[in-house]
């Protein structure tokens, strides 16, 4: 269930203003999808002019793409701290005035778990988005990584808070998505998300979650690439 649509000048253009922010010495959280791989591509051309940094990878795609630019990599339980974390997102809350202004929808790419691990480590956690992320409410469907012996309880459990789960099929294999982590994911609908926070803490509490991809309260900023700049917002 990749994102549609974005144009890929404007997520290189948040990407590439993303990278900027890493320093000499910097343990960086590299997250993953399209957006994000637009600042690992620049971050591995400033190591190349000889920028020393560490990167922490959240899923598979990033990790190769971090070893194929020459970015040396290293884990959250070797480093002392997180500097920066950058990351997409498949939807922003862009409201100011709503409850949970700069919540996001993250696990398209179904690296959820590990990317929001690594985001709540950093310092900072910067996500990079295109205008089409942005929305008044969250809205899109929520995915729930799940041990795959829990996916119908916790479909049903979904249910009861007033969602309708979807198992993730694969695409170039027959049967479901499987995780990084050898799990499933369910993409839950909830319809318009007026309060992320409420739940997002009762998608936590079921038994059988590994992690769902609301992200709420993490993020401290937002590049959105546009398609003559960059619009930076802070939370
Ligand atoms: O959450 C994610 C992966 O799990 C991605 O960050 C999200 O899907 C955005 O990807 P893209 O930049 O390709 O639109």
């Amino acid at each position: 269930m990749k994102t549609a649509g974005g144009s890929d000048a404007a997520k290189r253009r948040a990407g590439e203003r993303a990278a900027e922010d890493v320093a000499d010495g910097f343990v960086v959280g590299l997250g993953t999808g399209s957006t994000t791989a637009y600042a690992i591509e620049a971050l591995g051309r400033a190591v190349d002019d000889g920028l020393e940094i560490r990167g922490i990878p959240t899923s598979f795609q990033s990790r190769r793409l971090a070893l194929e630019v020459g970015i040396e990599l290293t884990t959250l339980d070797a480093v002392e701290g997180v500097d920066l974390a950058i990351d997409g997102a498949d939807q922003v809350a862009d409201d100011p005035a709503a409850d949970g202004y700069g919540a996001l929808i993250k696990g398209g790419g179904a690296a959820h778990t590990r990317e929001k691990l690594v985001d709540a480590a950093a310092d900072r956690f910067v996500v990079v988005a295109d205008p089409s992320k942005l929305a008044p409410t969250l809205e899109r469907s929520v995915p729930i990584e799940v041990i795959p012996d829990a996916h119908t309880v916790v479909a049903d459990r979904v249910r009861d808070v007033g969602g309708e789960p979807t198992l993730r099929e694969a695409e170039g294999k027959d049967g479901p998505v499987v995780t990084d982590n050898g799990n499933l994911v369910l993409d839950c609908a909830f319809g318009s998300i007026d309060e992320p926070e409420a739940l997002a803490t009762r998608l936590s509490r079921l038994p059988g979650v590994v992690e769902h991809g609301l992200f709420v309260g993490l993020a401290d900023a937002t590049y959105v690439g546009t398609e003559d700049g960059v619009e930076v917002r802070d939370y």
